[in-house]
């Protein structure tokens, strides 16, 4: 018996669209499953544990959305021990990204029902659980201006959801101002001046395809930290097309770090995103929960 949690904002519609193709194949192909229209992160977790619970057995939980709304099940998933399969319907998709999980809809389907589950690490903080990475400072305005846009919503609509980012990165620039940031990782600690951003990653992208962990893998155990610090407003800007392909690594303003347990300290308030949700605005501890997750993936 596979679960299916679908919002149907995702994607601005694309949940539901995705959702009515893959039950006209769940149907023909005499799959067992159920389904739950979700309205909100607090609604999925409370329905999904539910659900969890009743004496089936569940080969899975399949969701129908984006990375905001697999973020939203995760402690369900931990839980109960239950894989995760993903079938993208957002605009940033960065899980599926991660996960090599093919865009359209059925093949999406087709992994969860190959079978074949791949170990991933779970991001732990005091506020919760994140899959694919916590973006902090400007890169985490940038998400929160672009989520709040109306840019996304026409870009949704053209189903271009990586180009509603790139616009948030020009509108962002005009008011952010770095600041001093304060990084332990695995118990070395330093401090950078002039610091934009700091990305603790699990997969390589995030914001809808923009590589700034390129050597991050979901199952290594590890977290990856990428900050950015020292350089200009300009160089900032020319840095975000080299973030697209991962050639960012080799600027000088571009810091990496690995480790198992991170801290972040900005010396102002600085907003922290986790899979593009609200996270936190303070301090964060971070610790990596090794193979806490199953994902269906080859
Ligand atoms: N389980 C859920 N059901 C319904 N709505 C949810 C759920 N979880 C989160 N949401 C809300 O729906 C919004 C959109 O969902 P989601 O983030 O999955 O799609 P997106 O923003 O289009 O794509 P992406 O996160 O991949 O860019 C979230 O930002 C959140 O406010």
């Amino acid at each position: 018996m596979y679960l299916f949690v679908i919002n149907k904002k995702a994607g601005n519609g694309q949940g539901y669209r995705a959702w009515i193709k893959i039950r006209a194949v769940l149907d023909a192909r005499l799959i067992r499953y159920r389904y739950v229209f979700t309205e909100s992160s607090s609604h999925a977790e409370d329905v999904i544990a539910a659900m969890l619970s009743e004496p089936e057995p569940w080969l899975g939980v399949a969701v129908i959305g984006g990375d905001g709304t697999i973020h939203s099940v995760l402690p369900v998933l931990k839980e109960f021990r239950i894989p995760l399969a993903v079938i993208p319907a957002g605009s940033g998709n960065d899980t599926a990204r991660g996960f090599g999980i093919p865009h359209d809809p059925l093949s999406a389907l087709d992994i969860m029902l190959g079978g074949q589950t791949r170990a991933a690490d779970l991001i732990a903080t005091a506020n919760g659980l994140t899959l694919t990475a916590l973006a902090i400072g400007f890169d985490a305005q940038v998400a929160e201006n672009v989520n709040a846009s109306l840019y996304k919503k026409i870009c949704n609509v053209f189903r271009v959801g990586r180009a509603a980012y790139l616009v948030g990165i020009l509108h962002t620039l005009l008011t952010f101002k770095p600041c001093g940031v304060t990084v332990t990782c695995d118990g070395n600690t330093s401090t950078y001046q002039n610091a934009w951003l700091t990305a603790v990653s699990n997969v390589k992208s995030y914001g809808g395809g923009l590589h700034i962990c390129p050597e991050a893998h979901p199952g290594d155990g590890q977290l990856d930290v990428c900050i950015v610090h020292g350089c200009s407003r300009l160089q900032l800007l020319r840095l975000f097309p080299t973030v697209l392909t991962g050639r960012h690594v080799r600027l000088p303003f571009v810091t990496f770090l690995r480790g198992k347990a991170v801290s972040v300290a900005f010396d102002q308030l600085r907003l922290a995103l986790g899979d593009g949700e609200n996270m936190s605005e303070g301090t964060l501890d971070i610790t990596v929960q090794p193979n806490a997750l199953q994902v269906y993936a080859v």
